[in-house]
């Protein structure tokens, strides 16, 4: 049945995909196919129970003729109340059925959710960062509704429906004994409510890409306008916003009020056709009746009868809507999940890199042909402070984000001590190599929860060490509920620059060789700057720290400053050479206010 409700080419396994560099191409797949074949077990018991239930549904019609032609007319109470008896124990037999088989459509609605909703966000997760960053937020909300909608079309109404279709059968066989002058009657009905079932199927399916384009955008807006919110409030000018809201709302609202109106014609339709061929039925039977074919009891059964056998087909033309719904997610997932994704982390322990990065001539191009860098050698560390600055939109960014093996350079190779990058995953890289982006995201919850996120076995003192060394320390001591506090979405409740401090302490918790830290200072103030040029000059004696950074006296204390210059090249320098060509300041200017600490108050354990 899974192959009715969804689409069958989905549901047999892909062909082996051609593995691309990365080695993983659609190693998700599969997903659909497998989640599918674990729910079919489920679906074929619900299919047998579906037997039983489809010949105990006849009982009260049967049971309507045996009151007519023998009850009434003989006048026998005491084979009534027998009779009364049987059907309700077989009510009760067909309703404990029934749940069962509703149980088991449900089972295999949620192996499917259960399945598929893990590999599409194992497989969100684990895509490169860069096709990661081109799908928005809400796309990836929609398909996450999208399994949801998969899981609905087996465990839905339609589900039921598809399971009473051998009930028809039944119902047609019993009509042809029992009530044959009526029989082409019903069998007009089903053909008729059939071919409505069908137009309306196609109906729904050609208005369906248009109604799918503008919930896409309404959703597309919607989250925009929620991650702006504050901005929204302090710029004070939503008017705009609320405009561009309302014309993408608008225009969804039109065509699913249209879509919606043609799936309440058909509904209501079938409806009064069944009125109608119940109103036929009776009044051949009548003339049945008259003419001795039939006898009452016939009739009285047989109009019971047609609702069995024409009640699936009707409601299957008002459920098209979600069969229709289905089909689309479920062809959104499959390629969704058909997309490549980063190699599976390699689970080998191998010795742990000093921290010497190499590039060996690297080139790197957007998708929209943007190259940052082109042809590029360079080597940094191990140990050591390394800065890397240019001009906004230079590529600092970019190179920062090859080094922690994020993107992967289009040309050349990339090296960790012998390592190459490209035969690792980020979890594999992540050991050897943190990273603090531009961009710090918080989750909500305490802050020692998340702090502990990043390193499960870490103890209570090297979080403490950690949060010393970031300067995250001292203003977590001075919550009311310390490490205990919790934050709201996104870190809501604490500053910027004291985000930034928690997001360096997660970094130190992690003790990676390599230390990649993209404008690490950018909302600190000048103390605090000059705390953190102390613990990052502490920690480069034994770990490569390598910082990107606009600031004059980050790029002073460093080992080797790297010029992005804009146009694909690379400059490479020490700040005697580098710092008055580009910031006009000799090094002594600039770092006379960073001294190394005079005493140690470095965690080793943290670092
Ligand atoms: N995901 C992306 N897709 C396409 N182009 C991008 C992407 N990210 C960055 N770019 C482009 O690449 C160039 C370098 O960006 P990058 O973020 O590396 O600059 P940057 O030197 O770090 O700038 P800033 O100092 O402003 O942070 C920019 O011109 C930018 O428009």
């Amino acid at each position: 049945m899974i192959k009715y409700l969804l689409p069958s080419s989905l549901l047999q396994a892909p062909p082996e995909s051609g593995e691309a560099s990365t080695g993983q191409t659609g190693s998700y797949a599969t997903a659909i196919h497998t989640a599918s074949a674990g729910a079919w077990q489920h679906v074929r018991m619900a299919a047998w129970l579906s037997l039983p239930i489809g010949l105990l549904g006849l009982l009260p019609s049967l049971f309507v003729l045996q009151v007519y032609n023998r009850v009434i007319s003989r006048g026998g109470n005491a084979t009534l109340i027998a009779m009364v008896a049987g059907v309700l124990v077989f009510l009760g037999i067909e309703w404990w059925l029934r749940r069962k088989r509703a149980k088991a459509l449900r089972e295999a609605g949620a192996e499917i959710d259960y399945h598929v909703s893990q590999a599409l966000l194992a497989s969100m997760l684990q895509r490169p960062l860069l096709t990661l960053e081109q799908r928005p937020a809400s796309q990836w909300l929609q398909l996450f509704r999208d399994v949801g909608a998969m899981r609905s079309s087996i465990s839905g109404g339609l589900a039921g429906a598809f399971m009473d279709i051998p009930m028809v059968l039944l119902a047609l066989i019993v009509i042809g004994i029992v009530a044959w002058p009526v029989l082409p009657v019903i069998l007009v009905a089903m053909v008729i409510l059939g071919i409505l079932a069908w137009w309306w199927a196609d109906e729904v399916r050609t208005g369906r890409v248009e109604e799918i384009a503008q919930a896409r955008a309404l959703d597309r807006t919607t989250t925009e306008v929620c991650n702006a919110r504050t901005t929204l409030k302090v710029l004070g000018h939503d008017q705009a916003v609320r405009q561009t809201w309302q014309t993408s709302y608008d225009q969804w609202l039109t065509e699913s009020f249209s879509k919606n109106g043609e799936l309440e014609n058909a509904r209501e339709a079938s409806t009064m056709l069944l009125s109608f061929f119940s109103i036929a039925v009776i009044t051949v039977g009548a003339i049945a009746i008259n003419s001795q074919w039939m006898s009452i009891g016939s009739l009285m059964a047989v109009n019971l009868l047609a609702s069995k056998a024409l009640g699936p087909i009707a409601q299957l033309a008002g459920n098209w809507r979600s069969l229709a719904r289905a089909h689309d997610a479920t062809r959104r997932l499959q390629t969704v999940l058909q997309e490549p994704v980063e190699p599976a982390p390699q689970n080998l322990q191998l010795p742990r890199p000093q921290g010497r990065l190499r590039l060996e001539q690297v080139s790197f191009q957007y998708h929209a042909g943007h190259t940052p860098l082109e042809q590029v050698s360079l080597e940094m560390g191990p140990g050591g402070l390394h800065a890397i600055v240019g001009r906004n939109g230079a590529g600092k960014s970019t190179l920062g984000k090859l080094l922690a093996g994020l993107y992967r350079p289009t040309e050349g190779h990339l090296f960790i001590d012998e390592y190459d990058l490209a035969q690792f995953s980020r979890v594999d890289i992540g050991q050897w190599i943190g990273c603090l982006s531009q961009q710090v995201y918080w989750f909500s919850g305490p802050i020692i929860e998340s702090l502990r996120m990043v390193n499960e076995s870490a103890t209570d003192a090297q979080i403490v060490a950690a949060c010393q060394l970031s300067g995250a320390h001292s203003f977590i001591s001075r919550l009311p509920q310390g490490y205990q506090t919790t934050l709201g979405e996104g870190g809501a409740g604490l500053s910027a620059g004291e985000l930034r401090k928690l997001a360096l302490a997660q970094l130190f918790l992690r003790n990676p060789s390599v230390l990649i830290l993209d404008e690490p200072s950018s909302d600190l103030d000048f103390e605090s700057e000059t705390a953190l040029l102390q613990a990052l000059l502490k920690i480069a004696s034994k770990h490569t720290v390598v910082v990107i950074t606009h600031s004059v006296r980050v790029a002073s204390v460093a080992q080797k400053i790297y010029h992005v210059c804009g146009d694909g090249q690379l400059e490479v320098g020490t700040p005697q050479q580098l710092l008055p060509k580009l910031f006009g300041v000799r090094p002594a200017q600039a770092s006379e206010h960073t001294q190394t600490p005079a005493s140690d108050t470095l965690q080793e354990e943290a670092a």
